[in-house]
């Protein structure tokens, strides 16, 4: 069931403004649990959503004794996304148990140690850098596109999530470590496979109100444990050709090719570096943060653009000018003449945001406009609320690329300040440009040479929507076509 979550009406705000958490509206709790046997985690977002419909903007629950605020104001999330380190940190408990996964990098630290570790981690991320990442992306796309071609040649019924993972597990292997690990091409990679298990795991452990792992192991916990004494070896030998690449051609300290070496490159001002244990949490960090939120994000364009033929033949006439006879884009410039592409990705972000729910906790004291927060409160921010608000935004529910086209991104009903799919203020996503580049590539590489034949579910009802630390449409799938002369390079 598709489900784009409406604002709550005015009237569900009560007349006189709370100043506790106890006097904000929710729903119905239980007196020990609270919401706790209530809330679904793989729904939690849809759920979240519907009760803003009926609470309001800013509405309560509770997890045992946990006190939780929800909040879906465009301004108010603004505010509190701006006031990180300081006010807000992730959830108190994400450190720890990230920690514990050997998964301890830039998305999970706090305080001084996430400013140091942000300084040195950005430089992976600077155009100059970006540059040079183009040919392991360029690479990579090419191979999905011959692996398209064989697949509309006969006939073949995809799927679609399926299909995007690989390519975004490749991409971002490249990126991130330097490696060629070509899961379009052959078998599985140990590394992902174990990977894969292990931000689903994190995200559950965080939402759960008792450390019980910590006491008495499930099976699933010991083969959590079998899977973080895997990717400790795999990543340690990932990081050790690094080292070796780097001692091998020095010119890479200036000239890195890829994030680890932009990472083991990387010297504080102080001239103090990243540690063994910074750099392992690291490489974990950016392979878990780029390829499911890619993936995900590139299915629902698919699915969009499917939906919308008009939008799709725009994005035709757009990547056969700009790539005329280059089958896939080869430079950074040839990508940013291609703003309908992301025009075309930043309006499905709008839709279907693939962090549709961020959590934070109060490290201090403090307020939501007059709704005083105790130091330790849990907040939901539901990023799509304000993005598709029929208050601040025409025909919302609409999936309409150009409106990201127009000018006045100062206008308070521009869909760049009520969208913020890379999140906002300090801690806001490093590869938010990265991600574009590989989204345009793709996109523009499957609108030159393919037709969309069919992107849908098997009985053709719209996907539902799953969190599992991100969303992700079920069930897509997937069949091209392309002309039958077709060559595959
Ligand atoms: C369409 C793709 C992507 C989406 C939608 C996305 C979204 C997000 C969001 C919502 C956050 C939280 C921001 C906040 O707390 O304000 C985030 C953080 C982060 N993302 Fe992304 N991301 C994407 C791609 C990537 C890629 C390609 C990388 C790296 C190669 C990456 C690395 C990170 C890291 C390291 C953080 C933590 C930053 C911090 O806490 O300082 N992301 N991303």
């Amino acid at each position: 069931m598709s489900a784009i979550s409406e604002r709550p009406p005015a009237a569900a705000a009560s007349a006189q403004r709370p100043t506790s958490i106890s006097q904000l509206p929710g729903p119905k709790e239980s007196l020990v649990l609270g919401h706790l046997l209530q809330l679904k985690v793989s729904r939690l977002h849809l759920q979240l959503e519907g009760w803003a419909r009926t609470y309001g903007d800013t509405y309560r629950l509770r997890v045992a004794r946990q006190q939780i605020v929800v909040i879906s104001g465009t301004e108010d999330i603004a505010a509190v996304l701006r006031a990180r380190p300081d006010t807000w940190s992730r959830p108190r408990n994400f450190a720890s148990i990230a920690r514990e996964s050997d998964a301890y990098g830039l998305f999970a630290a706090e305080g001084d140690e996430w400013r140091r570790q942000r300084r040195m981690v950005m430089a992976g991320f600077d155009p100059e850098h970006l540059r040079n990442y183009m040919p392991t992306l360029t690479r990579v796309t090419r191979r999905l596109r011959k692996r398209w071609i064989v697949a509309a040649h006969a006939k073949k019924v995809m799927d679609l999530q399926d299909e995007l993972m690989h390519y975004s597990v490749d991409a971002a292997s490249g990126i991130a470590y330097g490696l060629d690990i070509n899961t379009l091409e052959n078998a599985q990679s140990e590394l992902h496979d174990n990977l894969k298990h292990m931000f689903p795991m994190v995200f559950h452990r965080m939402n759960l109100p008792f450390a019980y792992w910590r006491y008495v192991r499930l099976p699933s916990d010991i083969a959590h444990d079998r899977r973080i004494a895997t990717l400790h070896r795999i990543i340690g030998q990932i990081i050790a050709q690094g080292r070796e690449r780097l001692r091998q051609h020095p010119e890479r300290r200036e000239q890195p090719t890829d994030l680890l070496e932009a990472m083991l490159a990387a010297r504080d001002a102080d001239g103090s570096a990243l540690s063994e244990s910074d750099i392992r949490g690291n490489v974990f960090t950016m392979l878990t943060a780029s390829e499911d939120t890619t993936a995900n994000t590139l299915a629902w364009t698919f699915y969009l653009l499917h939906e919308h033929p008009e939008a799709w033949e725009r994005l035709v006439e757009e990547a056969r000018a700009v790539l005329r006879d280059a089958p896939v884009a080869q430079a950074l410039d040839e990508l940013r003449q291609m703003p309908y592409a992301e025009a075309c990705a930043s309006e499905a972000m709008r839709l279907r945001p693939v962090a549709p729910l961020l959590i934070l906790d109060a490290v201090r004291d403090t307020a939501i406009r007059d709704v005083h927060i105790p130091h330790g409160t849990r907040l939901y921010l539901l990023m799509r609320p304000g993005a598709v608000d029929d208050a601040a935004i025409e025909a919302p529910r609409a999936f309409i690329p150009q409106r990201w086209l127009a000018d006045g991104a100062a206008s308070v009903h521009s869909p760049k300040r009520l969208s913020m799919p890379f999140g906002a203020g300090p801690r806001l996503c490093p590869g938010r440009y990265l991600a574009m580049l590989e989204i345009k590539l793709v996109l523009s590489m499957l609108a030159r040479d393919f037709q969309l034949l069919e992107v849908g579910t098997p009985d053709g009802t719209p996907p539902d929507e799953i969190l599992e630390f991100t969303m992700h449409p079920v069930g897509l799938h997937l069949r091209l076509g392309t002309d039958a002369g077709m060559p595959a390079d």
